[in-house]
Order: C-alpha cells, then sequence, then structure tokens
C-alpha cells in the first residue's frame, strides 16, 4: 500500500532524508520514531507529497506521490505536525471543505463528516471557530481531516500530541480499530504507546534507517525494553559520529 523509494532531501546542502526505503501492506501499523531532528517529518511530508523529494519516489496504492500527486494523495490521509488548520473557520467548514476538494459528493459528504466526528470525538466544537479551539482539539480536528476521505494510507506525524491521557487512549483505539483496513505511519516521542499501537518500529538517525523490527523484537534488544533499545542504538551511532 505504502512504498518510499530511496527518498532523499537536503535543505542548505544538509542532508535531512539520506535514501530511505521501506514498504508497507495493508494491516501495518509502523512507529516511526527517531531523536529531533532525525528527519522523520521531512520523510513524511515527503510521502504525503507536502514537499517534494529531491530523488525517489513513493507509490500509494500503485500511484507515485512524485509523477501523479493527486491520485496518489487521493489515497492518502495526511496529519502534519502541529496540525495547521484555518482558523477563522469551524471544524465543520474546515470538514466541507476537504470534502470539496476531495470531490466528495453532498450526500456521501454528509455521512464522512459525521464518520469523523465520531471517530475523533469533536462533535461539540463543530460549531466554534478553530482559533479559540485548545490544542488537543486541534490536533483532533486535524485528525478528522485526515480522514474524511477514507484513505488506504495515513501518515500521522505525532498524533497524539497535545492530547489528554483520555483522548490519547482514545485515539490509540482508533488506530487499531482502523488497522486491518490501511497501512499507517505514525511518529512519536511517546515510547509507552508504541506497543499498545504498532505491529512495526522504524528508527532513523540522521535520515538514516537503522532498525526495523516489531516492537517485541525491539525490546527484547535490552533489558528495560524498547526505550532503552532506542537510546541504546540512536547513541551508539553517536559514539561513531564523535569518534570520527
Ligand atoms: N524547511 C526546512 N528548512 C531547512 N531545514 C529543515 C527544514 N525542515 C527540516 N529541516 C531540517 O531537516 C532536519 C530534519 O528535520 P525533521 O523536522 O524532519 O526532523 P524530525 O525527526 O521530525 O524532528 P522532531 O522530532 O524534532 O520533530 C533537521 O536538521 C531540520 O533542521
Amino acid at each position: 500500500m505504502l512504498e518510499l523509494k530511496q527518498l532523499s532531501k537536503s535543505f542548505a546542502g544538509r542532508t535531512a532524508v539520506d535514501s530511505m526505503s521501506f514498504s508497507l501492506v495493508k494491516g501495518e501499523v509502523l512507529g516511526f520514531l527517531g531523536q529531533n531532528g532525525a528527519g522523520k517529518s521531512t520523510t513524511m511530508r515527503m510521502a504525503a507529497g507536502v514537499i517534494e523529494p529531491d530523488s525517489g519516489d513513493v507509490i500509494v496504492s500503485g500511484h507515485s506521490i512524485v509523477s501523479n500527486r493527486r491520485e496518489a494523495q487521493r489515497r492518502l490521509g495526511f496529519l502534519p505536525e502541529g496540525a495547521p488548520l484555518y482558523p477563522d473557520m469551524t471544524p465543520l467548514d474546515f470538514l466541507n471543505f476537504l470534502c470539496a476538494a476531495h470531490r466528495i459528493s453532498r450526500k456521501d459528504c454528509r455521512s464522512a463528516v459525521e464518520r469523523v466526528i465520531a471517530d475523533a470525538r469533536i462533535g461539540d466544537v463543530m460549531s466554534k471557530r478553530v482559533s479559540t479551539l485548545s490544542k488537543g482539539y486541534r490536533r483532533r480536528v486535524g485528525l478528522a481531516g485526515a480522514l474524511i476521505h477514507d484513505p488506504d494510507v495515513l501518515i500521522l506525524d505525532e498524533p497524539t500530541d497535545g492530547l489528554d491521557p483520555i483522548q490519547k487512549r482514545a485515539v490509540r483505539a482508533l488506530i487499531s480499530r482502523m488497522a486491518k483496513d490501511k497501512a499507517i505511519v505514525i511518529s512519536t516521542h511517546t515510547l509507552e504507546e508504541v506497543p499498545a499501537m504498532c505491529s512495526r518500529v522504524i528508527i532513523i538517525d540522521q535520515g538514516k534507517l537503522i532498525a526495523d523490527s516489531s516492537p517485541e523484537e525491539m525490546a527484547k534488544r535490552r533489558e528495560g525494553g524498547l526505550e532503552e533499545a532506542f537510546i541504546d542504538l540512536v547513541s551508539k551511532k553517536e559514539a561513531v559520529r564523535n569518534e570520527g
């Protein structure tokens, strides 16, 4: 459903993502992990067609994000970091706007909006202006927007960031419910939530993939579980860099 093929990106001559390749099949939920600045958001933004790669490609349900972006994006939902939204719109305006952008008919739009209101639990803020919403609610409206066209592939950049514990749990449950029909990529710094949500973990460092396994296998690498395994892998890379 999702294939990243040797994706690379530099900013002002500095490599952010370095020949990143992996693929996901339907039913997989990938925890995409890395330190601050490792290249997670840049990879996700390229995969979602928001920024162009310097080289490489992304295939979404058979469509190239580089040469056929429109078709690829029809099958992909993206929640960017911070979920930028239009501040003067209400969540209802925003979701209706996205329906029009995805060319969803009026009748189907109504049921799609009802579905995502329930999924993202935003029924009580539908007529408030986005600029007046709390961070957690804005995030949930962003998530509703990513789901509106029921895409095959979901790319969620820190979906639980800013949510209270009850909403975090609700989003994790939603992701688990959706998992069987989709391929889902989630970045997070909250490693405790990875085993509950993800069937696979990729760790990246300086734009390069350094580990790819199940959360259980990853956790077995070190006493102390996933967090210790993550710190161990990333610090070893740092030590090698410092020696060089
Ligand atoms: N628009 C940009 N212009 C210049 N440099 C950028 C831009 N976007 C990202 N970078 C750089 O690319 C590198 C990777 O950044 P990226 O945001 O992808 O990391 P990240 O893993 O998502 O980090 P975080 O966990 O802090 O969100 C960093 O060095 C960052 O400064």
